[in-house]
């Protein structure tokens, strides 16, 4: 059986929307069970209307911790920064309330700053209550490249790091990635995607027609820790 479900919007306003509503509704449980929750989510381009939608929902935004599944290593003024896409974006009207947990320390490298980093998911509560992934249009996932130096180790289910560095010839600047392991530990788990390509590329990765090494977002795709909800648009 199958552990991904697909939803398709005509618009991908609606994709937003809808995204944003299902991921409140889970927030609010997770605060009326466990009186806390954390959220870890992806950069780049997709997720902005997402987050716009997301950050006016009424919710104890006080109580919400939320993170990044990945950082590219520059300060959060550089305009490449996932922490200044979510400051910018998220970390808005009633969500302002919650609490930002960045993986870029201000250390010169992510090397020098893996333990730093490490130590501030590791002190989350586990397992997350909800992660939303993206994916680049060559297959990487959070930062997990084609090509990566660390992809093996970060997509090692039994791993045992939170964090990773990760350098990549498509990766544009140094990385740092959580691992497969703490992605999948979580209640909920969502690849946000829109585009054609992304499509028919996620139709192959279903298929078995593309490996891990080649397109990790594999690793996310094919495993039977958590169901995958994928949110795409045109
Ligand atoms: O570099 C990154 O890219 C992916 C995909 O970004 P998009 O611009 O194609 O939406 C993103 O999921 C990841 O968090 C980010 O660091």
């Amino acid at each position: 059986m199958s552990n991904v479900t697909t939803h398709s919007f005509t618009n991908c306003g609606a994709q937003a929307v809808a995204l944003a509503e299902r991921v409140a509704t889970q927030l609010r449980e997770a605060i009326a069970a466990r009186g806390t929750a954390v959220i870890a989510v992806s950069g780049g381009s997709t997720p902005k209307d997402f987050f716009a939608r997301l950050s006016r929902e009424a919710l104890d935004w006080a109580k919400v911790a939320i993170t990044l599944v990945d950082e590219r290593w520059v300060p959060d003024t550089d305009e490449r920064s996932n922490a200044k896409l979510v400051e910018t974006t998220l970390l808005q009207d009633a969500a302002r309330a919650a609490r930002f947990v960045p993986l870029y320390t201000g250390a010169p490298t992510p090397e020098a700053g893996l333990a730093e980093a490490g130590a501030r998911i590791a002190a989350l509560p586990a397992p997350f209550d909800v992660v939303v992934l993206g994916m680049g249009e060559d297959g990487h996932t959070a930062s997990f490249f084609p090509g990566g130096d660390h992809l093996a180790a970060a997509l090692d289910p039994h791993g045992t790091a939170k964090v990773l560095p990760m350098h990549a010839p498509g990766a544009g600047e140094p990385r740092i990635t959580l691992t497969l392991p703490v992605l999948l530990d979580t209640r909920a788990l969502y690849l946000l995607v829109s585009g054609e390509k992304k499509r028919d590329l996620l139709a192959d990765v279903r298929l078995g027609l593309a490996d891990a090494k080649n397109h990790p977002v594999r690793a996310v795709v094919q495993q039977d820790r958590v169901p995958l909800a994928v949110y795409w648009c045109p």
